[in-house]
């Protein structure tokens, strides 16, 4: 991905170009072989430097880098005009392992809305499929920690076993295919285990993190009742133990009517796992430890893998509404995988010998992303805490302790960096050749700050996605206006995908008809899925800008563009320290409102109100400055880290709304209800 402003058509400059080595080696260019001989399609092969004697610094000459751009350039459009046959490369090249056949792939003629099933012929087991390079290995496979920094760790056996005696356990609780298993859970070795032993069994998986109040959990997990529920005595954040019973009683107080068995994990070691505080009323709940529970399955039981159709459903992830209940978004066993292992093998050059650590929550999808790597034997590393305790260096640390070679992160946190003034170059990353970051669009100030202050040869991928498809946006994309017309590139659209692909969500939980479905997605353009961002595409390059989401899409005047712009620039400015960007209706027409969080010690006064504006006339255009621009006291964010743009929107334009139980900080938007220059 590039970044550069809408109003720019300018081809932005090459941040990094792989060394010819790597250029090589890789996996992307292995499968591009791999297509041109099985489908007869040189074009898409990408060109082999002569590598003998090349030493990793060596850099692709221009000529090369031209011809590989190309070549990459046509297996991008066969991978997005003959998805059956690509996907089905895919699967081959991954390995993953199936049982049954491949063929056929999908009907791809099918509209998007008809969801044709994905390999209709092939059986799979998601967690079979994680395992299968771990059966008695002693290669570390899952790393995790905490702020105090206490490695955990297991080996690929290790994992086994315990997924085993897990499985067992909740075989014995009656657990079977399609039954919900729940997580309120760390970000920890657990986790990871009885997701693994109830996917073994053909159950669901759904996890939301510790941090989650007991509205969001219960908004959540009322929905799709779980049988258990793992969840955890206390966690460490913010350099404090922070106990968790309190809120878990109130959970499964409302979860009495679905929950049989509370599994309950010493997490902190030091804090009491008093469970007569989680006695409840109503229903059958039994309560009890992890080491309890895991005595009651047959211990000498083999771990056994239900064969289930492609499409069975993994897991449930909830989309971030940040007002009214969030969607139970439903994925595939198959379709994560597929994609997953595409993304991981053929993007990330992921593999046996690296080690992928994912800065996430378990109520994040970026979790079931970094958990997938386990099946391509790549060791995985867990943190739970806060990214800058106990100091805020704490995720270097842990990446040299581990060796890391692929780092992932949000966008927010590298900023938070570059403010802080960490000196990562103090650490030695010589193993890390990726980072990844994402939650949000990476600035261009921070693409220029990893290169000079993180490491120079590096892969920096911003990648988009999301909840809603469990994954990330290597599809047919592309930038759409109202009326469903391709838009040039340089100018901004709608986000769209015109092809089928496997990790679309299999259906939404409690909608028979796939009406709620259909509505997120189908509702704006006629059988193509429309994804809510809003983006443009980088002339020259075919890189992807995003913008904001659709519905937070500014439009004074008739003109579109996206909030993320306005940040861009204020984020250079340094009496501001954070800033939210929404329109507000006027008639038939809409004025742009700019809120800011001033800098410690800074107020807005009127000089630095027309300095702003100033700024934004000049860097972006005159439609883009705010008819109104007020200090607030906070900017409200969602759990993960996202900006809520909706609920202040429609606050401003006259509605009262019922915050969602995804918000970090539901008391921030009760200002917007009250700012005098916001009447009309
Ligand atoms: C890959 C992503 O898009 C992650 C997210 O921001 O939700």
């Amino acid at each position: 991905m590039t970044t550069t402003s809408t109003t720019s058509s300018a081809v932005p400059p090459v941040m990094w170009t792989p060394p010819a080595a790597l250029l090589a080696s890789s996996h992307m260019t292995r499968f591009s072989a791999f297509v041109a001989a099985k489908r007869h399609l040189p074009a898409v092969r990408v060109p082999l430097p002569a590598t003998s004697g090349h030493t990793d610094k060596d850099r692709v000459d221009a000529a090369l880098a031209d011809a590989a751009g190309k070549a990459y350039h046509a297996l991008y459009e066969y991978s997005t005009t003959r998805v059956a046959d690509f996907w089905t490369d895919v699967l081959e090249y991954t390995k993953v392992p199936i049982h049954g056949s491949a063929q056929p792939a999908v009907d791809e003629k099918a509209h998007m809305d008809a969801f044709p099933e994905w390999f209709p012929n092939a059986r799979v087991n998601f967690a079979e499929a994680l395992l299968a390079p771990w059966h008695g290995s002693n290669k570390t496979a899952i790393v995790a920690t905490t702020e105090t920094l206490q490695l955990r760790s297991l080996t690929g056996a290790e994992l086994v076993e315990q997924v085993r005696v897990m499985a067992a356990a909740m075989r014995a609780a009656g657990v079977g295919i399609g039954d919900r298993v729940g997580g309120y859970i760390a970000n920890g070795i657990e986790a990871i285990v009885a997701m693994l032993a109830a996917s073994s069994l053909g159950a669901i998986w759904s996890s939301t993190s510790p941090d989650f109040g007991v509205t969001g959990v219960l908004d959540r997990f009322a929905q799709i009742k779980p049988k258990i529920l793992f969840s955890i005595n206390a966690v460490y954040y913010n350099g404090k133990v922070h106990d968790h019973l309190g809120k878990l009683h109130d959970v499964a107080q409302g979860l009495a009517d679905c929950v049989e068995k509370l599994v309950v994990i010493p997490f902190v070691k030091e804090h009491p796992t008093d469970l007569a505080r989680l006695k409840v009323t109503g229903g059958h709940m039994q309560v009890l430890t992890l080491d309890a529970f895991l005595a009651t399955g047959d211990k000498k039981a083999p771990l056994t893998f239900t064969p289930l159709p492609f499409k069975h459903p993994m897991y449930i992830l909830f989309s971030s509404g940040t007002t009214g209940k969030p969607k139970c978004i439903v994925h595939s066993a198959g379709g994560t995988l597929l994609q997953h292992l595409k993304e991981h093998v053929i993007h990330g050059n992921l593999g046996p010998q690296d080690v992928f650590f994912q800065y996430t929550t378990t109520g994040w999808m970026m979790w079931n992303w970094l958990v997938s790597a386990l099946a391509i034997g790549t060791t995985i590393v867990c943190y739970d805490g806060s990214p800058f305790k106990p100091k805020p260096d704490v995720l270097w640390t842990l990446a040299d302790m581990t060796g890391v070679t692929a780092f992932g992160t949000s966008a927010k946190y590298i900023q938070s960096l570059q403010d802080l003034g960490v000196d990562v170059q103090a650490h030695n990353l010589t193993k890390l050749h990726s980072l990844y970051s994402t939650g949000s669009p990476l600035k261009p100030e921070s693409y220029d700050y990893v290169y000079a202050k993180i490491k120079k040869n590096l892969l920096l991928g911003s990648i988009s996605g999301g909840t809603d498809i469990c994954a990330c946006l290597g599809m047919r994309i592309e930038a759409w206006d109202d009326n469903g017309k391709p838009v040039a590139n340089g100018t901004a659209g709608d986000l769209v995908c015109t092809k089928v692909f496997p990790c679309m969500p299999v259906y939404f939980w409690n909608d028979p008809d796939m009406a709620k479905y259909k509505a997120a997605y189908f509702d704006h353009f006629p059988h193509i899925w429309s994804h809510g961002d809003f983006v443009q595409f980088t002339p020259g390059t075919a890189g992807v800008v995003m913008l904001g989401r659709s519905d937070g899409t500014l439009n004074p005047a008739g003109v579109r563009f996206g909030s993320a712009e306005l940040y861009n620039v204020l984020d250079a400015v340094p009496e501001v320290a954070d800033s939210l960007a929404v329109g507000q209706k006027v008639g038939d027409d809409e004025r742009v409102c700019l809120f800011l969080v001033m800098a410690e010690g800074k107020t807005l006064t009127p000089a630095i109100r027309d300095a702003i504006k100033a700024k934004i006339r000049a860097q972006l255009s005159p439609r883009h400055v705010p008819a109104v621009i007020v200090a607030v006291p906070d900017i409200p964010y969602t759990i993960n880290g996202k900006k809520v743009e909706v609920a202040v929107k429609r606050i401003i334009s006259g509605q009262k709304i019922v915050p969602s139980g995804t918000l970090r900080n539901p008391e921030s938007l009760d200002i917007f209800y009250k700012i005098p220059e916001l009447k009309l």
